[in-house]
């Protein structure tokens, strides 16, 4: 099942993550692993309307109803000002609003606080995490990430990788433009400094799955640094024979423009940066800014990158029911 990048680099010294791919997980094999495994999918989604009815809709066809794979599917409705949380709905989600879930607590924002809000909400064995903003999604993205998670009881959890093309404003489709930030940013920070992480192809991918058990033991970068900070974290918790990568083709999504994806790269630099303080690996004379400054046609434009932090879900003592 297995496939080491190792006899895939020749005679390289080269390592990496056990990869695989989709389809080598049939969804028909996956039901005789799954027994009593509880699935989850959480759907992280802020103005998704366009996308999120016909991602929860593939996966209600086929992985709830034709084969029942899945046990739910939460979508995260992350302060959206358009009928995300409607499509969603009739889709077939169970719709949680991300400041509504663990209400006690100060609201913090961005992607990696709606995906601690959905792991929280959500109650699998198994949880998957795809993007609501895709546009090409299909069932065994769901099967191609559980299916090492099923059958392997050392992996702990599986990262996407795929032909990421990127579709300009002109809908001329560039294969294998996307991913811009993880090929400006992610990549060479890795690869500087997380060697062991240099065999994930695609580590700012949004479609992830892990066991419960190890994502509530890792804290969630807030903003878009959460996908940086989950794969550090868990490298140093579970350590890289424990992590998989499963190639699920490709991946079509909605392009931010390049002034967001600044401010990405400043969110995932100060996660980067953090982890290597963290880590004892850099002593700051004098902490970063948390601010950038940009220029567009309108002027320039100081805006905030900063990132926090939610805890490990499992350091949390939960207020018991005052029931
Ligand atoms: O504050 C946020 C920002 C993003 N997202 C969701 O996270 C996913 C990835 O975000 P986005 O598409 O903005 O990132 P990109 O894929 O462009 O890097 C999408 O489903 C977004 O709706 C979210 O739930 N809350
Ligand atoms: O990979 C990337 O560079 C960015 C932007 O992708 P594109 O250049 O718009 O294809 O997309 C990802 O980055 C975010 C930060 O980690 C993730 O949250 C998104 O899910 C992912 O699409």
């Amino acid at each position: 099942m297995d496939t080491d990048l190792r006899a895939l680099t020749g005679d390289q010294q080269w390592y990496g993550p056990h990869s695989s791919s989709a389809a080598e997980w049939p969804v028909d094999a996956l039901m005789l692993a799954k027994g009593k495994t509880k699935i989850s999918v959480v759907l992280p989604a802020r103005d998704e309307e366009s996308t999120v009815g016909d991602i929860v809709s593939v996966i209600r066809r086929d992985l709830v109803e034709r084969t029942p794979l899945v046990d739910e599917i939460v979508v995260v409705d992350s302060k959206s000002t358009d009928r995300t949380a409607e499509r969603a709905r009739a889709a077939g989600a169970r719709v949680v609003k991300q400041d509504e879930v663990l209400p006690h607590l100060p609201a913090l924002t961005g992607k990696g606080e709606a995906l601690w809000k959905g792991l929280a909400a959500s109650g699998g064995d198994l949880v998957v995490f795809v993007d609501a903003d895709l546009r090409n999604f299909a069932a065994h993205y769901v099967s191609g990430l559980v299916g090492p998670l099923l059958v392997n009881s050392g992996t702990h959890f599986v990262k996407a990788t795929y032909e990421r093309p990127f579709t300009g404003a002109d809908g001329v489709v560039h294969r294998g433009a996307g991913g811009r930030v993880t090929e400006l940013v992610a990549r060479p920070l890795l690869n500087l400094f997380w060697p062991e992480l240099a065999g994930f192809a695609q580590p700012l991918g949004g479609e992830y799955a892990g066991r419960r058990e190890v994502l509530e033991r890792v804290p969630f970068v807030t903003e878009y640094g959460v996908e940086f900070g989950l794969l550090v974290d868990l490298l140093q918790l579970i350590g890289l024979d424990a992590m998989a990568q499963v190639d699920l083709g490709q991946r079509t999504h909605t392009h931010q423009s390049m002034a967001a994806l600044g401010r990405m790269a400043g969110q995932i630099m100060l996660t980067a940066w953090s982890r290597l303080e963290r880590q004892g690996r850099v002593l700051a004379s004098e902490p970063p800014a948390h601010t950038l400054l940009q220029f567009g046609p309108e002027g320039a434009d100081l805006v905030n990158v900063a990132v926090a932090e939610r805890p490990p879900l499992a350091s949390l003592v939960l207020e018991e029911d005052p029931a």
